[in-house]
Order: structure tokens, then sequence, then C-alpha cells
């Protein structure tokens, strides 16, 4: 307890004055504006160009830059320009609720602060509203993507923009292989942590007016396996696989582990579980978070270049259960990563769609006749969700066959989720959770 009270006062000592962060956050959102750079690349290079700010200035830092994403739209229509300054002056007053008064005192010229508002300013924060903006910009959600939107939420499509444009929550899952979440919930009752309103192994920590939590990566109980941070929608998609002791199961798009991890714990590591990535890369934090949760999963590392190899060949139709959490557009994160949105384009929708073609006919050479195959996306858009899906029922000849995903194994989940033709989707709006698509498949011969 102590130690963990220690560690958060040394991260978030202050250095710089609130409307100093608001300067540093329209200098970083011009950035990222003007020349197209990635949100992430931004805030590094302005936090090695001052040194002196300390970390709680830096994550205050970016948590403006971040809620400027998430109303970038909305806040340059409220504000008549998409300059760093409009959308930072906007994103205060629709995103964090403040008044002209506060946002006029924060902007008050001094060293270090931004400049006064001016008389525009003044009447835009007081008179601007959205009730005459196009659905994409007052959902915030590029424009090319919406007829998609649109068909996946209907006549909720304000709704859930809203939603998507709201910031996550910060969510861990117990790890089960070592503790209760009963235990884990008394070890981190300091932080506030309280059980997720859905999984069975997920606390909600409490996070701070301007969205930032403790630092958990360096919690004593995290160091010791206790725990993972995991979106409440990815622990539920882990538990909709359906995984269970005694099965071999293949998790074929591992990235870091994350839903290795879950999967290992939720079957107290009584499956032989197989994880492989094609980018060695992603795969590499796997090793360390396993060692940690005490997790027991099998890691194949695939080789690049001339020594490339499948690594899974071997397991051709032996396999009892295959997880495909696909790689994709994460238009359902876009809580967590606003910056990916404005960052999506037409042709990385069309990569990721014959990406998931490919990983779907892997898998449905791995799983054995009658397996299963659970296929997951962090995206709403149905071209990577039902349209995926049809597509490998279609190119199976029949061998393949579509089946309904089990909800039973999360008691009040059914009646949140919403059906699609093939599987089932969550969201900020319907589950208060990221945007998952689970979908289940069988093979018949
Ligand atoms: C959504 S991420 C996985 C996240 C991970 N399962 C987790 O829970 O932390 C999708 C992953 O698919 C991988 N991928 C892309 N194409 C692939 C392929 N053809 N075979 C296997 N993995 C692939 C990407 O490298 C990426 O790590």
């Amino acid at each position: 307890m102590a130690v963990r009270r220690h560690v958060e006062r040394i991260v978030s000592e202050p250095i710089l004055t609130p409307s100093a962060r608001i300067s540093a956050a329209i200098e970083i959102l011009d950035d990222i504006l003007a020349r197209r750079r990635p949100a992430a690349d931004a805030l590094k290079d302005w936090g090695l160009a001052h040194r002196f700010a300390g970390s709680g200035d830096r994550a205050a830092i970016a948590s403006l830059v971040y809620d400027g994403l998430r109303r970038r739209a909305s806040a340059a229509f409220v504000m008549g320009a998409e300059t760093g300054r409009a959308v930072t002056i906007g994103m205060l007053r629709l995103q964090r609720g403040l008044a002209e008064p506060t946002i006029a005192s924060l902007f008050d010229g001094a060293r270090f602060a931004p400049e006064p508002l001016t008389d525009e300013e003044r009447t835009r924060l007081k008179q601007g509203s959205l009730g005459n903006a196009p659905p994409e910009v007052a959902g915030d959600a590029p424009a090319f993507v919406l007829p998609s939107l649109e068909a996946a939420f209907g006549d909720a499509l304000a709704e859930e923009l809203r939603a998507l444009g709201r910031r996550a929550p910060l969510d861990i899952r117990v790890n089960a292989l070592k503790q209760t979440r009963e235990a884990a919930a008394a070890a981190l009752a300091d932080l506030g942590a309280a059980p997720t309103p859905l999984s069975p192994l997920g606390l909600r920590v409490p996070t701070g007016e301007d969205g930032r939590g403790p630092a958990l990566h360096v919690d004593p109980l995290f160091l010791e396996g206790g725990f993972e941070i995991q979106d409440e929608g990815s622990q539920l998609a882990s538990l909709l696989a359906g995984a269970k002791a005694g099965e071999t199961l293949v998790d074929l798009c591992a990235g870091g582990g994350g839903k290795a991890l879950a999967l290992a714990s939720l079957t107290g590591n009584g499956a032989r579980l197989i994880a492989t990535d094609a980018d060695p890369r992603r795969l590499a934090p796997i090793h360390e978070r396993l060692r940690r949760s005490g997790a027991e999963v099998e890691v194949r590392t695939p080789r690049t270049g001339k020594a490339r190899a499948d690594v899974l060949a071997d397991l051709d139709g032996t396999v009892d259960r295959v997880l495909i959490d696909a790689p994709c557009t994460g238009t359902g994160t876009w809580r967590r990563n606003p910056d990916a949105k404005w960052r999506l384009r037409p042709g990385s929708l069309a990569n990721r769609v014959a990406e998931q073609a490919e990983v779907l006919d892997r898998a449905a050479r791995l799983v054995r006749p009658g397996g299963t195959l659970v296929y997951v996306t962090c995206s709403v858009l149905p071209e990577e969700n039902d349209a995926a899906v049809d597509g490998l029922l279609a190119r199976s000849g029949g061998a393949i066959a579509s089946v309904a995903t089990d909800l039973s194994v999360v008691p009040g989940l059914s009646e949140k989720i919403r059906r699609t033709g093939r599987g089932v989707q969550m969201s900020p709006a319907l589950t208060g959770t990221d945007g998952f698509y689970v979908a289940t498949m069988t093979r018949t011969s």
C-alpha cells in the first residue's frame, strides 16, 4: 500500500501551470493537424524538447491532446477553424464541460499561457452549437466510413458515435491463476477498484477528472502477475471464445498476448494453448507477460525472410478451437485511441479486409471436423465483421458453418449485446465496452 502511494506521488508531481499545459497541447495538436503526425510521435517529440516537464505534466498534456482528437471535428465546427487552438478551446467546452469564463481565465495571456480569447472565440463559445452539424461532424467520425457506421448502427448512429467519442474506463482483468477477484479488489481498495458490470474477472479503477488513472504498470500486484490491464470488452470476447480445459486451442493472432493470457487464466492452464502471430515483434512482449502471470502457453514465433515457414503446419485439421483475434481498423476502440480514427483511410480498410480473409482461411485449415472457430475484431464496421464471416462460409463450400455464440457464459450480456447476421456486437453505448465483434463457426466436414 505504502509503495503504491509513494509511486503515485512521484509520477504526478506538477511543474507546469494548467494554462501552460494547455499551451503545450495546442502546440502538439498543431503539429498533428498540420503535419499529419501520429499523436504518439508528436507527444514524444514535445517531451524530448521539454525535458523539465514532469511525468504528471506529460500525462495531463497527453490527456488534453487525446481529448482534442476525440472532439476534433465537432470542436473545429463550433469554433470555425481546425487549428490546435480552436480544437483545444472547443474541446474544453464540449468534452470537459468548461464554461466560457473558466476557459477565458485559462487563456489569460500570462507567461506560458495561451493568448487571451478573441471576441469571436468568446461569441462562438457562448453561441456555437452542433445543432446543424452533419452527422459525421457531430459524431466526430471520418466521413468515408459514415455509410458503414450507418449500416452498423441504424437509428442508434448518433448515440453510438457520442459514446465512441467519450473516454474509455480503466479496466483490469484479474488473473484467476493467482487469486480471486475479491482478493484483488481488496488489495486495490485504496485505488477504489470495483467490479466491472459484466466480466466476472473485471475490476474498474476510477480515473481523475482529466481521465488519468493511477500508474498501474508499477503496482506491486501487477508486477506479481495479479492482473492485466484489459478493456472489459476484450475480457468478454475471451470469455465468449468458450475455451475449455482439455482442448487444444490456437490463438492465431496473439499479438502481445492479451487474449492468450485470458484464455490460459479462464481454463486454469488446463488446455493446450498455442499462440502465434505473423509479426514476431508484436509477439515478443508475450514472454515477459507469461512469466509474470504463470500462464502456460506454447509460443511459436515465425521466422521472417527466406527461412519463413508455417509454424502451425503440424496442427492442420487437429485443433479443437481456434481464436482469430483478427487485424482490423480498430473502429471499436476510438474511445481509447482517437488518433486512429483520423488516420483511417479507405485503403487501410481494404487491406484489413484482405488480411481478415487470409487469417480466416488459415484458421479453417487448422480446425478439426466438429471443432470451433471464434472470429473476433475490435471493429464495428460490417465489412470486417459479418461480411468477413460470410466470405469464409462461401469460400468453404459448406465445410464451415455459422453457429450461435453462447452468451450464457456472461450473465446479463444477452440483454445488452446486439445480434448481427452472423455474430454479436458490443459497443460503448450497448455494453459500456470497446466495440468488439464475436462470431462462432464450426467445421462440418
Ligand atoms: C488485434 S491484434 C491481436 C491482439 C491480441 N490478440 C491481444 O489480445 O492482445 C491482430 C494481430 O494479428 C496479427 N496478424 C496480421 N496478419 C496475420 C496473419 N496472416 N497471421 C497471423 N497473425 C496476423 C497482427 O500482427 C496483430 O498482432
